[in-house]
C-alpha cells in the first residue's frame, strides 16, 4: 500500500506538521469525516458551508495517517495544495492503482436520461456477455455489491473506490453517470473513459451554474481528449450539434430521427394503449448492421436513451443484436414511468420528471395512451432551481385534467412557498382542476381517488430518491411503495351502494 512518503511524492510536495510515520502503509483515500479509519488519507476541502479541517479532532480520533487541505492542520501532519478538490481524482485512481484503465468505462452525461441510458447502458454489456458495474444515481451495482447512493456522482473517492472494487471483482465495464455538479467538483479526474455521451441539455441547475453557457461548458470539459477515448453525442439537442462540432475526440452521433446519424431509430412504434406497462419497439441502425429493440420501459424519451446506449456499445465493437437483446431484455428502471400494479383497472406510475423537459418527454405520451383522467402528483424540490417552478406547474396542467400539488423534499426553504408557486403556474394555465395537498401521502391517495379504467396516475419529481429533506429533518418517503398501498386502498374501499370484489367496482 502507498505510504504519507508515497503521497507526498505524488504531489510533489512536503508533509508539514506531525508527527509522522512516513512509511506507515495507508489505508484508503476518504473526503468525509463520518466515514474515516485508521490510516486514511483524509481529504479536508473547503466546501461552502464547513471546511473539512473543522472535522480534524474527529479525524485523530478515526486515526487518519495523513492530510490533504489548502491549509495544514493544527496538529494532523498535510500535505498543503492551492485545490484540494483538483488533486482528490488524481490521487485516488493513483492509490488505487487506476482502476479504470483495466476497464471500459462508459460516462453518461445531460440534463436528462442520464441514468436511464446508464442502465441500458449497463443492459446492454450484460446482453454482450460482459461483466459491467453500474455506478448511477439510482444504483451502484456490481459483482457482490448493490447499493443505493445519495448522490448522483458521488465525490472522486468513492468513484475510484467503487471503480476499484469493480476491477477487483472482474468487471470488464462499467456505465458511470456524471452530472454536471460532479464536472464542477471534479468528481471524476482521474477517470480514464472509453466513451462519455451526451443525452440533451436544457435549463436546469442554473441556480449552481448560473447561466445555460455556464452548464454547457461544464458538461463540455468531460468531452476533453485527456478523459475520454470517444464523445457519443445525440444531434436530436442543439447542444449536442454544438457539441459535436466543438469536441476533439472521435465523435459518434445518434439520434431518434435523422438517419444521416451515425446511430439513428427507424420504424418507431409506440405500444398498443391496451399494451399494459410495454415500451416503443423499433429499429436501431448502426455501422454493423441493425436489430429490432422492443423496449419494456415505458416512454417515447426510452427511445433516445436506448438509442444512446446502442451508439456507445457498439462503438465499442460490440455486437448490435446482443446490445438490442440486452437493453430489450431490462424490465424496468426504479421510479423511471415504473408502474404500480396491483390489479387496479387504471394506470399508474412513479416518474423522476422534474422538469419541464422531463415533463415533454411523458406527459403527451400518457395522455395519448389515457381516455380518461390524467392525474399528476407534483411538487418542487427546496434549495435549487426556483425558476422552474412555475413552469412545472403550467406544463403539468397543460396536459393534465388534474393536478395534485404536494411537498417534495423543501430542505431549508418554506415548503407553503415552493408549493404557491407550483399551483400559481398551474392554475395560469386554466382549465383544469388544481389541489394542494401539503402532505405526500395524502396527495397519493386524494390523487387515485375515484380513478377508473382508463384513467391514469403519475406520481412526478422524486422517482426512486427516498430521502426527502424538511429543514433538518431527512425523512423516509418511497413513492412507488406509497402508490402501491393508496392503490391497494383505494381498490378496497368500501363503495356505496355496489357489491364489490377487488378493484372489480370501478371498472
Ligand atoms: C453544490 C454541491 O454539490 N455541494 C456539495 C459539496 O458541498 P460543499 O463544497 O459546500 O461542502 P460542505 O458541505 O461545505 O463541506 C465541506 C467539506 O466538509 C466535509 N464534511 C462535512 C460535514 C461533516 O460532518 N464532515 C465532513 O467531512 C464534506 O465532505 C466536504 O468535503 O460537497 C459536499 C461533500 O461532498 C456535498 O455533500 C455537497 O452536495 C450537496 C449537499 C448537494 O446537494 N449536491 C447536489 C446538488 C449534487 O451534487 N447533485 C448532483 C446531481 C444533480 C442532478 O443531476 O440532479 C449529484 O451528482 O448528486
Ligand atoms: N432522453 C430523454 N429526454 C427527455 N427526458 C427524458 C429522457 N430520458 C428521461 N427523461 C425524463 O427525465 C426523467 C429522469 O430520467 P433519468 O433519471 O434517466 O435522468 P437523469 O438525467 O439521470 O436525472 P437526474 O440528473 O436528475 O438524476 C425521467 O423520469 C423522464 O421523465
Amino acid at each position: 500500500m502507498p505510504t504519507p512518503a508515497d503521497v507526498a511524492a505524488f504531489l510533489g510536495t512536503a508533509i508539514t506538521g506531525g508527527p509522522i510515520e512516513r512509511r506507515r502503509p495507508l489505508r484508503d483515500v476518504v473526503d468525509d469525516s463520518r466515514t474515516l479509519g485508521p490510516g486514511d488519507v483524509y481529504m479536508a476541502f473547503p466546501g461552502t458551508h464547513r471546511h473539512g479541517l473543522d472535522f480534524e479532532d474527529d479525524a485523530r480520533r478515526a486515526g487518519v495517517a495523513l492530510v490533504v487541505s489548502d491549509r495544514a492542520a493544527a496538529h494532523l501532519p498535510t500535505v498543503v495544495v492551492d485545490d484540494p478538490r483538483a488533486v482528490a481524482g488524481p490521487l485516488a485512481a493513483w492509490f488505487h492503482g487506476h482502476p479504470s484503465r483495466e476497464m471500459r468505462v462508459h460516462g453518461v452525461t445531460g440534463t436528462n436520461g442520464k441514468s436511464s441510458t446508464a442502465a441500458m447502458v449497463h443492459a446492454g454489456l450484460l446482453g454482450a456477455d460482459g461483466r459491467p458495474g453500474l455506478l448511477s444515481g439510482v444504483e451502484i451495482t456490481g459483482p457482490g455489491i448493490t447499493t443505493t447512493p445519495v448522490r448522483t456522482t458521488p465525490e472522486a473517492a468513492v468513484v475510484h473506490r467503487t471503480l476499484a472494487h469493480f476491477a477487483r471483482t472482474g468487471c470488464d465495464s462499467v456505465a458511470l453517470e456524471v452530472s454536471s455538479h460532479a464536472a464542477v467538483h471534479r468528481r471524476v479526474d482521474g477517470v480514464a473513459f472509453a466513451s462519455m455521451t451526451l443525452t440533451n441539455l436544457s435549463p436546469e441547475h442554473l441556480d449552481f451554474h448560473g447561466t445555460m453557457e455556464a452548464y454547457f461548458r461544464a458538461k463540455a470539459s468531460l468531452f476533453a481528449q485527456d478523459r475520454t477515448e470517444r464523445a457519443v453525442v445525440s444531434v436530436d439537442d442543439d447542444h449536442g450539434r454544438r457539441l459535436a462540432r466543438a469536441v476533439r475526440v472521435p465523435v459518434v452521433t445518434h439520434s431518434v430521427t435523422d438517419p444521416g446519424a451515425d446511430v439513428y431509430a427507424s420504424e418507431v412504434r409506440a405500444p398498443d394503449a391496451d399494451a399494459d406497462h410495454r415500451g416503443h419497439r423499433f429499429t436501431v441502425h448502426t455501422a454493423g448492421g441493425e436489430a429490432e429493440i422492443r423496449l419494456q420501459v415505458l416512454g417515447p424519451h426510452q427511445v433516445a436513451d436506448a438509442v444512446a446506449a446502442v451508439a456507445v456499445l457498439t462503438a465499442d465493437d460490440l455486437p448490435v443484436d446482443a446490445a438490442a437483446e440486452g437493453i430489450s431484455a431490462l424490465r424496468t428502471i426504479s421510479g423511471r414511468c415504473e408502474p404500480v400494479s396491483v390489479g387496479q383497472p387504471f394506470t399508474a406510475l412513479v416518474d423522476y420528471m422534474h422538469n419541464v423537459a422531463g415533463q415533454l418527454a411523458t406527459l403527451p405520451f400518457l395522455r395519448s395512451r389515457t381516455p380518461g383522467r390524467l392525474v399528476v402528483v407534483i411538487g418542487a424540490t427546496g434549495d435549487r432551481d426556483p425558476a422552474k417552478r412555475r413552469p412545472i406547474g403550467a406544463t403539468a396542467a397543460a396536459w393534465a385534467d388534474l393536478v395534485v400539488v404536494t411537498d417534495e423534499s423543501p430542505g431549508t426553504e418554506d415548503p407553503a412557498a415552493i408549493r404557491a408557486e407550483v399551483r400559481a403556474g398551474a392554475e395560469a394555465a386554466g382549465h383544469v382542476q388544481v389541489l394542494e395537498v401539503p402532505d405526500r401521502d395524502s396527495a397519493l391517495r386524494t390523487a387515485v381517488s375515484g380513478l377508473r379504467r382508463g384513467d391514469t396516475v403519475v406520481v412526478a419529481g422524486r422517482g426512486s430518491d427516498r430521502r426527502q429533506v424538511f429543514g433538518d429533518k431527512v425523512i423516509h418517503f418511497d413513492d412507488h411503495a406509497r402508490l402501491v398501498i393508496a392503490v391497494e386502498d383505494e381498490c378496497s374501499a368500501p363503495a356505496i351502494g355496489t357489491i364489490q370484489i377487488g378493484c372489480a367496482r370501478r371498472t
